[in-house]
């Protein structure tokens, strides 16, 4: 692989900046990473592991001379780090960030940044439950998603430079408007995300009755689905702050659904029911065909899923 920047500058060095960083070393992608975070302890121990190649104290410091700056903190913190580093700069310089939420990265990030700079928003479809500076690993975003968001006007020059980063680094590459993806992560992760960690509480507010029964005895089941609610409380939050109208959306169509299951089970439709799980079971399994879908039963709602 051949270098694709000279300098990239990443704005925090977490879960997936450290990735990043690994990745863009694997393919040999940068001439040079610099990196920063607000922490003094994350940047101690990014320069400990030699995580980047340089270590930056503050934002405006990291992104001087770099030809690509990866927004890469919370989701809610985008806004101040931009108003930070956008008299700091270039012309020609990619600004593009990893945020899990588009719309509102858009709107806060963009307004601060001066002209002649291409914004290109993004977001790998990988991560995990980990966060920090050690929770890096080269290969995340290998046979993984990253859609690219880029705004009316971006140079197509600089997005195809960005994609070849990203192509670099593993990932497939898919441009996507910005309303779409906030509403489609709704669906893939954000809503179920909140599903895990609002099953952990009810298994917490159980325990008191259950004399700690609940979390020692806890089944395959319940850890599996629960393993996404370990993830950083910060970045959640943020998450749901931002993408309010696409996440209260889908737990509408959400609590729908499960109030119909509800219903079923006090009446007792085993049949509603079994039919349900093969059909969901079929979807997860990825192996409806085309043609092929089976009815699901509607409980009583009707077909029209709008
Ligand atoms: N964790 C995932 O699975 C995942 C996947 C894809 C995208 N994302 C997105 O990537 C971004 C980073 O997530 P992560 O998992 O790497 O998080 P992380 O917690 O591992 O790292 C966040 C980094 O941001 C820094 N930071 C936090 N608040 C800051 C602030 N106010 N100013 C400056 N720096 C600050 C922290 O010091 C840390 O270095 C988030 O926007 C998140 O939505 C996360
Ligand atoms: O695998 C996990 O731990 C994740 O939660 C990763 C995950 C996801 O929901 O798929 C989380 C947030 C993102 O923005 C992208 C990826």
């Amino acid at each position: 692989m051949s270098l694709v920047y000279k300098r990239v500058a990443l704005i925090g060095m977490g879960l997936i900046a450290g990735s990043m960083a690994l990745a863009m070393r694997r393919g040999g992608l940068a001439g040079e990473i610099v990196g920063t975070a607000r922490s003094a302890e994350t940047r101690r121990i990014a320069a400990e592991i030699g995580l980047v190649d340089r270590v930056a104290e503050t934002a405006a410091e990291a992104v001087r001379g770099a030809d690509l700056v990866v927004l890469a903190v919370p989701v809610g913190a985008m806004d101040q780090i931009a108003a930070e580093i956008g008299p700091h700069l270039e012309p020609g310089v990619t600004v593009t960030d990893v945020g899990s939420v588009k719309r509102a990265v858009i709107e806060a990030v963009g307004p601060k940044l001066p002209a002649g700079v291409h914004f290109i928003p993004g977001h790998p479809l990988a991560g995990t439950e980990h966060s920090g500076p050690r929770a890096g690993f080269a290969e995340l975003f290998d046979n993984r998603w990253c859609l690219l968001v880029p705004v009316e006007g971006t140079d197509p020059a600089a997005t195809a430079r960005l994609r070849t980063l990203w192509e670099g680094m593993g990932a497939h590459v898919e441009e996507m408007d910005a309303d779409h993806h906030d509403l489609v992560l709704a669906v893939t992760s954000h809503v179920p995300h909140l599903i895990a960690y609002t099953m952990v509480g009810v298994a917490d507010d159980l325990r008191r009755v259950t004399d700690s029964e609940v979390i020692k005895y806890s089944a395959a089941g319940f850890r599996d689905f629960t393993r996404i609610a370990a993830s950083d409380p910060t970045m959640w939050r943020d998450v749901f702050l931002t993408n309010k109208e696409a996440t209260l959306e889908i737990l509408g169509r959400f609590t729908e659904e499960l109030f119909a299951l509800q219903r079923a089970i006090r009446t007792g439709q085993g049949e509603q029911l079994f039919d349900y799980f093969t059909h969901t079971r079929a979807i997860r399994r990825g192996i409806i065909e085309a043609g092929q879908d089976t009815d699901a039963p509607d409980f009583g709602r009707g077909k029209a899923r709008s």
